[in-house]
């Protein structure tokens, strides 16, 4: 396991724009000496750039929670290691990740193409499976060391969905608290098991739904109850490559395995905000439809929910929607009220730190970081200001499940790892 302050440069590589670009994250033993920088796209390096927040060092008699990453996965820049910088009590310690080579041949081997063109008796695929085979295990031996890492004090894990009741229950079992991606299970059984295992050895479990919905509460959520008739959340964007290796297409047949899927990837983010927005649970799917798969992989579906006093809720998610005016990338988290006496749109739910704007018409008349500050709270026995809690986990997890159900298309196999005692 590589120390994180050891590192003179982490290469990621950037999936998003599919190119053999790689963003350095340079790390000086001194932490306000680390900076994130540059990959091919000027606009992108100046994004980063733009976002690196100044480092605040910990104040005196403070210990900084010491978090390990679990993947070079790159939501971790957004989503722990910049908030990391200005959060005194948050220190990125160690990240297990394939160096890039291992990375291109693991996913070498992972390529369905792979198998049916080459010849398995052939020497040189031979070595190649071989060198595959001990690149997964040098993987895994690399987790675990870090997650057994008695410096260690949290692990962040942003790991493919699939992955995360396994190495959840490693982690906690191994006395850390846990951040854990959204969505954090496809089986509200397994997040359950997850919550209680947490519960038991007293330690914080959080799902990193990063929905600034909580943040905008005060003006989307004053409406009184009685005035809701419908919620339509909507979660949208271009294409990118990010969760294919090899292809520009967001998603390959075999993601089915790593249980991805557009109702999972971002419906997770329109069921969040129907849920805290309503204060209420759904209690039917009235249709749930999909119009592009990839195999069985949903990459934009849609559905409507019912809820209590009358309310519906229609949710849109797409993983692939064309450019506004044929040429801008869309990205569009938004969302509508419908209320007796008018209605509140919010723009921009996923990336409110860039910009966001809430509208409210009446007929009558920062940020990713707040779930890492949250989940430090909590850890340090302090009140946080917002929480997805264990029901809030489970009950999405079940509600994903009945939409795949309502559509006709499979729900993801459940993790075939086992608890010790089961
Ligand atoms: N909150 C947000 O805005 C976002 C959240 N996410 C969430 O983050 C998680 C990861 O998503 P995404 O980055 O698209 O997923 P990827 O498929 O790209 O996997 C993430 C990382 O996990 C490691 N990895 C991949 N496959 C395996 C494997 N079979 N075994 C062990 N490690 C593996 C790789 O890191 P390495 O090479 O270092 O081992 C990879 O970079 C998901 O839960 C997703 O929902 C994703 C994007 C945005
Ligand atoms: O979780 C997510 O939120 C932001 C999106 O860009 C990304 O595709 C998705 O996985």
């Amino acid at each position: 396991m590589k120390r994180f302050q050891a590192l003179s440069e982490l290469h990621y590589h950037n999936r998003q724009l599919n190119t053999a670009s790689t963003i350095f994250i340079k790390h000086s033993p001194d932490p306000t000496k680390r900076v994130v920088a540059t990959t091919p796209s000027i606009f992108k390096a100046l994004l980063q750039l733009h976002r690196i927040p100044p480092y605040v060092p910990p104040p005196p008699g403070v210990n900084p929670l010491k978090f390990g990453i679990l993947s070079t996965a790159e939501i971790s820049i957004q989503a722990l290691i910049l908030p990391s910088r200005n959060h005194s009590e948050v220190e990125v310690y160690s990240i297990a990740g394939r160096s890039k080579r291992k990375r291109s041949r693991a996913s070498l081997g992972s390529m369905e193409s792979r198998t049916s063109i080459l010849d398995p008796t052939d020497i040189k695929v031979m070595f190649l499976g071989l060198a595959i085979v001990l690149d997964i295990i040098a993987n895994i031996l690399n987790m675990l060391a870090l997650i057994d890492d008695p410096e260690v004090d949290a692990i962040y894990i942003p790991l493919p969905n699939s992955l995360h009741y396994e190495w959840t229950i490693k982690a906690l079992s191994a006395g850390k608290h846990v951040l854990v991606e959204k969505p954090i299970s496809t089986r509200a059984e397994e997040v359950l098991k997850m919550h209680e295992l947490a519960e038991q050895k007293g330690l914080v479990l959080l799902e990193a739904m990063h929905t600034a919905v909580q943040l905008i509460a005060p003006h989307s959520k004053s409406a009184d109850k009685r005035e809701f008739k419908g919620i339509t959340p909507r979660s949208s964007e271009f294409e990118k490559s990010s969760r294919a290796e090899s292809s520009t297409a967001a998603y390959k047949p075999s993601d089915f395995d790593l249980a991805k899927g557009v109702v999972l990837d971002v419906g997770c983010y329109n069921l969040d905000v129907i849920r805290f927005l309503s204060s209420s649970d759904p209690f039917s799917v009235l249709s749930a439809s999909h119009s592009e798969l990839v195999g069985k992989v949903d990459k934009s579906a849609s559905a409507t929910l019912a809820l209590p006093n009358d309310v519906t809720a229609s949710l849109t998610c797409d993983i692939s929607s064309s450019p506004s005016w044929g040429f801008i990338p869309n990205f569009d988290f938004s969302f509508e009220v419908d209320l007796e006496g008018g209605n509140i749109r919010l723009n921009q739910f996923m990336i409110s730190h860039l910009y966001h704007a809430i509208t409210v018409t009446k007929r009558t008349g920062e940020k990713l970081a707040e779930k890492v500050e949250a989940f430090v709270d909590k850890v340090k026995g302090r009140e946080a200001r917002t929480w997805h809690s264990k029901v809030d986990s489970v009950v999405e997890a079940e509600w994903l499940q009945k939409i795949y159900e309502t559509m006709g298309l499979e729900v993801r196999p459940p993790s075939s790892y086992y608890l010790n005692d089961e």
